[in-house]
């Protein structure tokens, strides 16, 4: 592939950026690689592992003359980014991020984008319970969705070339309205991650009374459980407090339907939860039909025909 952007920044450097930038350089999709991190750790890292090209000591410096900026960060730190890279962002440059919520990051970020400069946030499904600048890998994003997801209109060429970038990547890309992203991310991520949260925290509690045994013992599933409450608690704060609606939408119907089943318990109900787990059986098996399943070799392939 050739390159699409000659200079790109990343702003924040962890496991999205690092990965991005991996990514990138696999395919030599970008000319140069700029990156800056708040803290000075992290950017003494990413320079000793040769992370980025040129890691800068200033987001201001970082993006100056970039064709692509992309906001890296926990959602809650976008706006304080974007107020500060805002004035050195060149005419004609595309400003994108990766944040897990939408709604919050276009209403944060949007109001201080200058006049020429393309403003289109994404979100790639994709990711580990891991964190920082030593835990990207190339292949974070292959196979796995990317959402572009621009309020309003927004210039053709822009679209098109940040949509080549994520391709290029790996991902295949879609493109969705804002607060219907949150929704069907709070259905599908953000929910689904504070039960896990809740579940190791139950598992907590016992262990005091059980010794080790929660974990000596662990099945897969509640293995599962413990890879993801082990992300990164800066991250999924933010995730929770900027998408609150859609998040306690879902919980109030996930609550109703554990209330049920609940009943259907205590009261012996086989009947219920047999029908209930057969209709959920039914929805993974019609995931696998559909060739949906982004872990499986071949996903999307059928459909693009390749
Ligand atoms: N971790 C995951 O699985 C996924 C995360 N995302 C989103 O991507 C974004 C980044 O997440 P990760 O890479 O996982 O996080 P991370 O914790 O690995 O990296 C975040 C980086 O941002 C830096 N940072 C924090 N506040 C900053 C500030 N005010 N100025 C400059 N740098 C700052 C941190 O030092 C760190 O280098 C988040 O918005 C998250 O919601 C999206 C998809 C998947
Ligand atoms: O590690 C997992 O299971 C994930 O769910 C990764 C993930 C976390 C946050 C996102 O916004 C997108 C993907």
């Amino acid at each position: 592939m050739s390159v699409i952007y000659d200079r790109v920044a990343l702003i924040g450097l962890g496991l999205i950026a690092g990965s991005m930038s991996l990514a990138m350089r696999r395919r030599g999709l970008a000319g140069e690689v700029t990156g800056y991190a708040r803290s000075a750790e992290t950017r003494d890292t990413a320079r000793r592992i040769g992370l980025v090209d040129r890691v800068c000591d200033s987001a201001a410096e970082a993006v100056e003359g970039a064709d692509l900026v992309v906001l890296c960060v926990p959602v809650g730190a976008m706006e304080a980014v974007a107020v500060d890279i805002a004035p050195h962002l060149k005419t004609g440059a595309t400003l994108s991020d990766v944040g897990s919520t939408k709604r919050a990051v276009i209403d944060a970020v949007g109001p201080h984008v200058p006049q020429g400069v393309h403003f289109i946030p994404a979100h790639p499904l994709a990711g580990t319970e891991h964190s920082g600048p030593e835990s990207g890998f190339a292949k974070l994003f292959d196979n796995r969705w990317c959402l572009l997801v621009p309020e309003g209109g927004v210039d053709d060429a822009a679209m098109a070339n940040l949509r080549l970038l994520w391709e290029g990547m790996g991902a295949h890309v879609d493109q969705m309205e804002p607060d219907h992203h949150d929704l069907v991310l709070a259905v599908t991520s953000h929910a689904p991650h504070l039960i896990a949260y809740t579940m190791v925290g139950v598992a907590d509690d016992l262990r005091r009374v059980t010794d080790s045994e929660v974990i000596k013992y662990s099945a897969a599933g509640f293995r599962d459980f413990t890879r993801i409450a082990a992300s990164d608690p800066t991250m999924w704060r933010d995730v929770f407090l900027s998408n609150k609606d859609a998040t306690l939408e879902i919980l109030g119907r996930f609550t109703e339907e554990l209330f049920a089943l609940q009943r259907a318990i205590r009261t012996g109900d086989g009947d219920h939860l047999f029908d209930y787990f057969s209709r959920t059986r039914a929805i993974r098996r019609g995931i696998i039909e559909a060739g949906q399943d982004t872990d499986a070799p071949d996903f999307g392939r059928g459909k693009q025909g390749e």
